[in-house]
């Protein structure tokens, strides 16, 4: 089976598509055939498309079926338990897994995005740090980094290492241009976050999420 790893964040809308579809474009940059996964999406335009999804699309050079791609899309952008629970449907690890490993015969890499937070509900199966264990990946943490981030990227790595799984390494996100002390927000997560750091992102750069690319080191040197 190819190298694959989920990818979690310190929150919801803090870039985590937007760094998956970096890592992407970093490995086809380098001639490594590369797919996203987004198992679980949550919200769709008046077509039905889910942005995450069709980011993740666009930046794979590994063309993946749908149900492979993104096995469960809910229409309603809200937290995902509640929007397949308003659907009458349920979401089933074992189709998860079984389209995760699939992503993984077809592509030298996958990423695999999860969904919110690394502690969001998903019904019966667990949570999605349920998830990231039934999937046995090691993990990538995108810090967003705002005011608040510190927190979160502590108590997000404390719930990876409680679960057994490795943290491969971070991804310092700028999603707040404006954060203050910056450099010494930097150089506190660097001294606690327990794994390699894979890039510093800048606000909007240029060439957007392949541009994004330029500013990863992956795999860790
Ligand atoms: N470095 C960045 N510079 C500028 N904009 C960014 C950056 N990273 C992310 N964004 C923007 O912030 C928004 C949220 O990013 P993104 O959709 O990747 O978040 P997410 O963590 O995947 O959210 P979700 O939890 O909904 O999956 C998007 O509009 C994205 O383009
Ligand atoms: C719809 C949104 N963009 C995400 N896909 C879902 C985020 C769920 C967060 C749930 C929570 O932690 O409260
Ligand atoms: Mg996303």
């Amino acid at each position: 089976m190819n190298p694959a790893y989920f990818l979690t964040g310190t929150d919801t809308e803090i870039g985590k598509t937007f760094i998956t579809c970096a890592l992407l474009h970093h490995a086809a940059q380098r001639g490594i055939r590369a797919a996203g996964v987004k198992p679980v999406a949550a919200g769709t335009d008046a077509d039905g498309r889910n942005d995450d999804v069709e980011n993740i699309r666009a930046a794979s050079t590994v063309a993946l079926a749908d149900d492979i791609l993104n096995p469960y899309c809910f229409s309603a952008a809200i937290a995902p338990h509640i929007a397949a629970s308003e659907e009458g449907r349920r979401i089933e690890f074992a189709t998860i897994q079984s389209a995760c490993r699939q992503a993984m015969q077809q592509a030298d890499l996958v990423i695999i995005e999860g969904v919110g937070g690394f502690r969001v509900p998903l019904g019966g199966d667990g949570d999605s740090a349920d998830l990231a264990v039934a999937l046995a990946l090691p993990v990538i943490l995108v810090v967003g980094m705002r005011l608040g981030c510190i927190n979160h990227a502590l108590l997000t790595v404390e719930a990876i290492a409680a679960r057994g799984l490795t943290l491969a390494g971070w991804v310092a996100n700028r999603i707040d241009p404006a954060m203050a002390r910056f450099d010494e927000n930097m150089a506190t997560l660097q001294a606690l976050l327990p794994a390699p750091l894979l890039g510093v992102v800048p606000h909007n750069p240029a060439g957007g999420s392949a541009g994004a690319a330029a500013f990863l080191q992956f795999p860790a040197a």
